[in-house]
């Protein structure tokens, strides 16, 4: 394929699947909509006019960065190493998170890894990762390459073991399969073709800037509460904050107003720790984006 001319930054995006949703939220959130929309769309112009979007399937997209159809990508590190294309990748948009596992059925004789060995079946949907895997143990495998539903594989004797993704056990389970070895933890990536990375540098430094921010916001809370101006110190070492707590002085009384933002799964320790010290008026805010 080649390289489009155009200056615009054509961003690609999951057209199904389970990432492709909280894609088009991220970039949402991050202000970047959509001006057409309809699950058949393959392309729609952004309410930035240098700004353009692409649907394709998560597997296609490093290597339509690669090679310019798109300059920038949302997919997961497992299929950007599984197809060894090309890319930069900018940053880790921490969503998508799944365990590329090796398994095996749970009355198979192979418990652990110390059981491998050669002329074992393996399918799988990631045939360059699994050959990487056991290449690097030295143990000769056949690999079976299927395109879905791997975990049945051993149970109709396909297979004698499989690699896939895992998130909650949940597919593992209900096959009866355990997990024998981690190959690799993958989660969403932004990823850059390398020539558009330098001649679009500013437009897509202000995607990824964007993106970050929401990224950076996700877990986190606002909270702002008044208190005492001499409890201040106090409030510092239960809300480290930042860059520290904003301090601001509330008129008409010794009272201060603190600003500080928290970890999500802080906020139940500190709002009860701040309560005992005697703040007052706490809000617990949700924060949209960070931008340091
Ligand atoms: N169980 C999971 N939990 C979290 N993320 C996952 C899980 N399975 C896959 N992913 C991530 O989502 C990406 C796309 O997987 P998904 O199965 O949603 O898309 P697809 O295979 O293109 O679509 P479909 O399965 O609908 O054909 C994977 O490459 C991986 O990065
Ligand atoms: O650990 P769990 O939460 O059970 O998730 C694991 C399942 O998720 C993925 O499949 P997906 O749901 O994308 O369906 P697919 O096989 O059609 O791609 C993966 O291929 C596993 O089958
Ligand atoms: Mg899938």
């Amino acid at each position: 394929m080649t390289k489009r001319e155009d200056s615009k930054v054509r961003i690609a995006l999951p057209s199904k699947g389970r990432i492709s949703k909280p894609a088009i939220d991220l970039l949402n959130n991050a202000g970047i909509f959509m001006q057409e929309t309809g699950t058949r769309k393959l392309f729609s112009r952004t309410n930035h006019p240098n700004i353009d979007v692409m649907f394709t399937r998560a597997a296609d997209i490093p290597e339509f960065v690669a090679d310019g159809a798109a300059d920038v990508g949302i997919t997961g590190l497992d299929l950007i190493l599984e197809k060894n294309r090309d890319v930069i990748i900018l940053d880790d948009l921490k969503f998508g998170e799944a365990k590329l596992v090796l398994a095996s059925p749970e009355n198979s004789k192979i418990k652990s890894k110390k059981d491998l060995k050669n002329g074992l079946t393996v399918a799988t949907e990631f045939p360059k990762l699994t050959k990487e895997y056991f290449d690097k143990l030295g143990i000769d495998v056949k690999i079976v390459e299927v395109s879905g539903s791997t975990e049945v594989t051993p149970l109709i004797g396909v297979a004698d073991l499989i690699v896939d993704l895992t998130s909650t056990g949940t597919t593992l389970r209900m096959n009866r399969l355990k997990v024998i070895d981690t190959i690799l933890e993958s989660s969403v990536r932004l990823i850059a073709n390398k020539e558009s990375y330098k001649e679009k540098n500013k437009t897509i430094e202000e995607i990824r800037t964007a993106l970050k921010g929401v990224v950076e916001a996700k877990n986190k809370k606002l909270i702002m509460l008044n208190i005492e101006e001499e409890k201040v110190e106090e409030v510092k070492k239960i809300v480290p904050g930042m860059t520290g707590p904003t301090v601001s002085k509330v008129l008409h009384n010794n009272m201060v107003a603190v600003h500080a933002v928290v970890d999500e799964d802080e906020v139940f320790r500190v709002v009860n720790e701040l309560k005992r010290i005697g703040a007052r008026d706490i809000l617990i805010v949700p924060i949209e984006r960070i931008l340091d």
